[in-house]
């Protein structure tokens, strides 16, 4: 039961936000089912306590508390929706404002978050009698793009598993057969949210827990010019939100339940990080978030619509607990203490630091709370390496963020130089991967043949199979062009994402397996070590035709050779002295392996002095050796798999995860040894790992 200490008419949603911020957050009571309200049976003692604005000024802020709770604070939000208030008024003051944008080439983002059985789908799928945010969505779309300079096209999807799946199915005669009509919308919309793309994979049906989104594209041309804008509005509604320990007593499921709580803590990570104004979005923790990655940030709007079940029930807390601190963007909360005093059996709500409200037994540790400021004051680096969301990271979640805007706009836009898509471009705060979604868009028969027969369209209309590939990624998606379906589709992305998860975690082609790279980078070492010029004899070969030769001092010190052996052609280095300057030329690429040839040489104190190195100045003897081993080691950091990376002493799952994000961001992230510092190493850890290093290779 709800009650609210304020008339909802008298505070508008946008007086009571902040405007500048990206990601609003209103939650919503849903309504009492006929079973509730039986069983009720006129007892209405308040569950939900709503504490708006008002003008005597006694409260600035919209709050929701809960039970007794209702004499605190409570849990922050930008506006609370009263059971009374249906989805048509959540749509005219918080939808319908965002649609105009989406005709300027924007994307909007409306989110249903909450606890299982708080009225998501209900919000957002509606049922046959009563009208969802996305019909009504589609509807007002559909009125506004009336005209024929504008096209609209839909696609729905579902993220199960960390796989994404198409829930169109093109030869599905009613998906052959839309025409843009509202019944038609809503016959196509419930079979496709009911449709079970996946069943075959998963063996406990009932226990499904997914989310599901309808993309509505839009697409304009502006003018008479060829340009087109596309814009698009994602409706999702999530899976709900579970204590993830409870639900696995009942259903036995506990990798599942983690697996879609990771996905919505990695969500509200975006959503903290975008209300923070923070340099960085962690776009890439989950399948999901880089689903919505174009619908979030930037110019673009989002809406999070906190779903709250009017009974009893602790997931409804929580889930609000979390909603409510990525408002606030500041204090990072998703950490794995939080996250264990969160499912503790009797949460009692505090109030936490910075006045916000947090759903813990306990009191915040100090640790924590140190943990929390430091992680706040650098957000970009280190702190991602500690979260929740970071958890179940796989391997897979290092591959680019899923973008059917920016598919449909480089394959089906006439004119792929003139195309452009604003919101795309301002909305990515990560590094733009160009891996596509492939889900279908279906496409109307006017827009379907004025892309395929537009000016400056590359494909043949005839041709069925379109493969892209990006010129900076593997991936590949195919676009299945069929006139007589008029239809546009993409091939489903589940097929491809077990191959690319294979290969990921294989990497035969990029990357060879652990053992083979270690044996590489020891090999190269040890060839290093046996060409060190104190063992080895340098040829003396003049090349009259090279002048200038270079040293490549970083490998090989220059020193009088101890020890005189003659270099064969075998040995593929190319060692050359340039009658002038006598300086030596060495490739050092084209090394082989090849057992050292003198071993005594150097004593252990010649080899290594690790002793007292400090990060960033490994102090060897050999400069050589020390940049040699120091270059190859962050050259393997810089390309190693995952799985390769867990091999290092010292890189675990998390760090593992974290460099490959980095290298998402940059493709050498780790130039110098300092470097390392940024995967959470300290001076004294990155001294250990390079005598480890050190020591395998020379004991
Ligand atoms: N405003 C409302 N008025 C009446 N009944 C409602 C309302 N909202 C939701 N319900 C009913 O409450 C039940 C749960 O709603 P719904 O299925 O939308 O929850 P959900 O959050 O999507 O759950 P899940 O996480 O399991 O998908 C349904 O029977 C639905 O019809």
């Amino acid at each position: 039961m709800a009650s609210s200490a304020a008339d909802p008419d008298r505070v508008k949603p946008s007086s009571c936000s902040n405007p500048s911020r990206k990601v609003r957050i209103v939650a919503k009571i849903r309504g009492f089912t006929d079973q509730e309200t039986e069983s009720l049976n006129g007892d209405s003692a308040p569950w939900i306590s709503v504490r708006k604005p008002n003008e005597d000024g006694s409260a600035e802020k919209t709050t929701v508390s809960f039970g007794d709770q209702s004499t605190r604070n409570g849990y922050e939000v930008d506006y609370c929706y009263e059971q009374n208030e249906d989805n048509s008024v959540i749509f005219s003051r918080e939808i319908q404002p965002l649609i105009s944008r989406v005709f300027d080439g924007q994307n909007v983002g409306i989110i249903a978050f909450g606890a299982t059985g708080s009225g998501k789908t209900y919000t957002i799928q509606g049922t046959e009698e009563k009208q969802g945010l996305a019909a009504l969505a589609f509807a007002e779309v559909l009125t506004m793009a009336e005209d024929n300079q504008k096209s609209v096209a839909i696609s729905l999807y579902e993220v199960f598993q960390d796989h994404v799946y198409d829930l169109l199915d093109p030869t599905r005669s009613e998906v052959q057969a839309f025409v843009k009509s509202i019944p038609e919308f809503h016959k196509l919309y419930f079979a496709g949210c009911n449709s079970r793309r996946a069943t075959k994979q998963v063996p406990f049906e009932k226990q499904r827990r997914s989310h599901k989104g309808l993309i509505i594209h839009i697409i304009c041309t502006q003018g008479c010019s060829s340009t087109k804008l596309l814009g698009k509005i994602n409706l999702v509604d999530l899976a709900g939100y579970e204590d993830a320990r409870r639900k696995s007593v009942e259903s036995l499921n506990l990798f599942d339940s983690s697996r879609v709580n990771k996905s919505l803590y990695a969500l509200l990570n975006v959503v903290n990080a975008l209300n923070a104004n923070e340099n960085r979005v962690p776009y890439r923790e989950s399948r999901l978030t880089r689903m919505l990655q174009d619908s979030l940030g930037g110019r673009n709007r989002a809406l999070v619509l906190i779903c709250l079940n009017p009974l009893s029930c602790q997931d409804t807390i929580y889930a609000t607990s979390l909603a409510s601190r990525s408002l606030q963007g500041v204090n990072r909360v998703f950490t794995n203490t939080t996250m264990k005093t969160k499912t503790s059996a009797k949460p009692m709500v505090t109030k936490g630091r910075l006045g916000i409200a947090s759903a813990t037994s306990k009191k915040p540790t100090s640790s924590r709370a140190q943990f929390s400021e430091k992680t706040s004051s650098c957000p970009a680096k280190g702190r991602k390496l500690f979260d929740k969301g970071n958890q179940f990271m796989t391997s897979e979640q290092a591959k680019a963020p899923s973008n059917i805007a920016s598919a449909m706009q480089s394959r089906f836009l006439p004119d792929v130089g003139s195309a452009t898509e604003p919101s795309l471009q301002e909305s990515v705060q990560e590094p733009e991967d160009s891996v596509s979604d492939s889900f279908p868009a279906t496409l109307p028969t006017d827009e379907e043949s004025s892309l395929r027969n537009a000016p400056g369209d590359a494909k043949p209309t005839e041709e069925k199979d379109v493969h892209l590939c990006s010129e900076n990624k593997h991936s590949e998606v195919a676009a299945n062009v069929d006139r007589n379906q008029k239809t546009l589709t993409y091939l489903e992305e589940g097929d491809n994402m077990e191959k690319e998860n294979k290969i990921l975690l294989i990497n035969k082609d990029e990357s060879p397996p652990l053992s083979a790279r270690l044996r590489d980078l020891t090999n190269n070492l040890k060839s290093l070590y046996a060409a060190t010029p104190i063992q080895m004899k340098i040829a003396n070969e003049t090349d009259t035709s090279s002048r200038g030769l270079v040293v490549s001092t970083d490998i090989v010190e220059p020193k009088t050779p101890v020890t005189q052996h003659a270099i064969t052609a075998k040995d593929k280095w190319e060692v050359t002295t340039d009658t002038s300057s006598h300086d030596l030329v060495v490739y050092t690429d084209i090394v082989e392996p090849k057992t050292p040839v003198t071993q005594n040489a150097l004593t252990a104190k010649d080899k290594w002095e690790v002793a007292n190195c400090q990060s960033g100045t490994f102090n060897a003897r050999s400069s050589g050796f020390k940049h040699s081993l120091v270059h190859d080691y962050l050259r393997f950091l810089n390309s190693a798999s995952k799985e390769e990376l867990k091999g290092i002493r010292g890189i675990g799952e998390k760090r593992a995860s974290y460099i490959l994000e980095l290298r998402e961001e940059s493709p050498e992230p780790f130039k110098n040894l300092d470097d390392l510092k940024d995967i959470g190493l300290s001076a004294k850890q990155i001294k250990g790992m390079m005598k480890n290093v050190a020591g395998e290779l020379f004991s």
